[in-house]
């Protein structure tokens, strides 16, 4: 069964077509990047695999049923700027969040132990204590992705994950992206994206232009050059 299948999607909010006649799978522990322009409809697009919107036209189907349906399975990762840092919550009681979405008030035994292995495997343990408005925009990211990993999601979504980080968080969270063992979709305007371990590139801009691995190999693939990609990289050959 493939991790998610869209066939013929279609979307709007007004008058104006924002997604148009989107096509693609992906597999179970794939990687998809999701590119493009300022408003080429990719966060629509992240908001409709989550089921927060519903499509005008066509089909999603994540592990064979609708988003909504499946929402157990989905961690979300939105991007970590848009934090309500007045409250002051710490690390442990956000990730702890994603052991009690699911209409559960008190955490037991397991949920303490299960918080606590993400932390460690996550290289932030020694934040549990701290306050969110207290840490830097990189931890704040990973806090965000032990959240949506506590709910032991078999794929992860992600918005813009390594926005308003500086240069090493960025790796450090490509690197933890690269490495977890589950589906992953990420948006992203980071090219460097592009050079990581990506099973799958998804340029939106309206339509959608898919680049599919195994391995990519983007400046010598001519194909994925000619197309509207080389406006995206702002460079006059494909070269990152
Ligand atoms: N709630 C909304 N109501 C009406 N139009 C919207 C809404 N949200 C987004 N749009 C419009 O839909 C289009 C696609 O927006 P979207 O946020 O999906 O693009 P994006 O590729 O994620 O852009 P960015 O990279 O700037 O975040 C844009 O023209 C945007 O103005």
């Amino acid at each position: 069964m493939n991790a998610i299948e869209v066939k013929n999607l279609f979307f709007k909010y007004e008058k104006e077509i924002i997604l148009k006649n989107i096509n693609f799978t992906l597999k179970d522990k794939e990687f998809i990047a999701i590119i493009g322009p300022n408003g080429g409809g990719k966060s629509t697009l992240l908001k409709l695999l989550l089921g927060f919107l519903k499509p005008l036209k066509g089909e999603i189907k994540i592990y064979g049923k609708n988003p909504k349906e499946n929402s157990h399975i989905i961690g979300y990762v939105p991007q970590h700027t848009n934090f309500n840092l007045d409250i002051p919550i710490t690390v442990f009681d956000v990730v702890m969040q994603g052991r009690l979405s699911k209409g559960k008030f008190f955490y037991n035994k397991e949920d303490k132990e299960i918080v606590k292995e993400i932390l460690n495997n996550l290289g932030i343990y020694d934040l549990k204590k701290r306050k969110i408005k207290d840490l830097s925009g990189g931890q704040r990211q990973k806090v965000l992705i032990a959240r949506a990993l506590a709910i032991k999601p078999k794929i992860i979504m992600m918005d813009e994950p390594t926005s308003a980080i500086d240069i090493k968080g960025q790796k450090e969270i490509l690197d933890l992206i690269e490495s977890l063992d589950i589906t992953r979709v990420v948006v992203s305007h980071d090219i460097k994206i592009l050079l990581r371990e990506v099973d799958k590139i998804a340029y939106v801009n309206k339509k959608m232009i898919l680049h599919e691995g195994p391995k990519l190999n983007i400046p010598k693939d001519k194909h994925f050059c000619e197309v509207e990609l080389i406006d995206f990289l702002k460079v006059n050959e494909c070269g990152i």
